[in-house]
């Protein structure tokens, strides 16, 4: 089941509003923002800003050699395996990898924010994974949340992505939980059943606030 609690939005916010899911990982946020595109909007995928921040070249990438050392290059780009087992293991390195990355991902999701109103978009959707963590909710016009229980994701992420039990575990306890980001959201979706079902809760909730 999903609910939704009252929203304070007007047609006027509405036609330049973005709306962020979020959720931990594999709680179903790409597969929500996809729903999200079919129906028009705008997605901004702040992974895929987070890979372009590290890409060989980069200054990005110069600095995490120089606090990870050359353990974490692998003919040339970012060994991400090898800096996923540092930072999923250890707070402190995982704070210095956020440091690095994210403010440069800030900036390009607000450069991709300005572009798409350049384009005449209405409704832009920033799929990121980290908000209670990165402190950034006053941007955005809506918060929407994807949960599912820590069991399912770990399921997923064995399944989809070939991780190990003990690297899902450590992934999903880098995060907030879902109840800390419930707590910020003004919509929560459910993720745990099927990709229809949340293809269909997104639809309900367009056909409610985007006219
Ligand atoms: C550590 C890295 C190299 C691991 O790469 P990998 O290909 O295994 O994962 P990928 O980048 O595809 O991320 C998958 C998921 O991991 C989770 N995750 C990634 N980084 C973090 C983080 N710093 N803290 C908590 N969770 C994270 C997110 O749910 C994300 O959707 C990479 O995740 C990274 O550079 N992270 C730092 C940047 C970041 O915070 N990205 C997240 C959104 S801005
Ligand atoms: N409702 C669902 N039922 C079954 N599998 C699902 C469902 N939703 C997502 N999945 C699968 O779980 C995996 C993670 O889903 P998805 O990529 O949407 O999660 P995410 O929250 O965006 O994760 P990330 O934080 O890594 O971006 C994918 O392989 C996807 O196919």
């Amino acid at each position: 089941m999903w609910w939704l609690p009252p929203v304070t939005m007007n047609w006027e916010t509405l036609t330049h509003a973005s709306y962020r899911p979020y959720g931990g990982i594999a709680a179903g946020k790409s597969t929500a923002s996809a729903h999200f595109a079919a129906l028009g909007a705008r997605v901004v995928d702040h992974d895929v800003l987070a890979r372009r921040a590290v890409e060989p070249g980069s200054a990005g990438l110069v600095d995490i050699v120089r606090v990870f050392g050359d353990r974490v290059i692998k003919d040339g780009s970012l060994d991400r395996a090898a800096l996923a087992a540092i930072v999923f293991n250890d707070p402190t390195a995982r704070e210095r990898l956020n440091g690095i990355v994210h403010p440069s991902v800030f900036a390009m999701g607000r450069a991709a924010d300005r572009q798409a109103r350049a384009d005449g978009v209405d409704v832009v959707v920033h799929d990121i994974p980290l908000l209670v963590e990165s402190g950034q909710i006053a941007d955005f016009d809506t918060v929407i949340t994807v949960a599912a229980p820590v069991e399912v994701r770990v399921e997923r992420l064995i399944a989809s992505r070939g991780m190990t039990r003990q690297e899902a575990v450590a992934r999903i306890g880098a995060q907030a939980s879902d109840d800390a980001r419930a707590a910020i959201a003004d919509v929560v979706l459910d993720g745990a059943g099927s990709a229809e079902s949340l293809r269909r809760q997104v639809e309900e909730w367009w056909a409610v606030h985007v006219p």
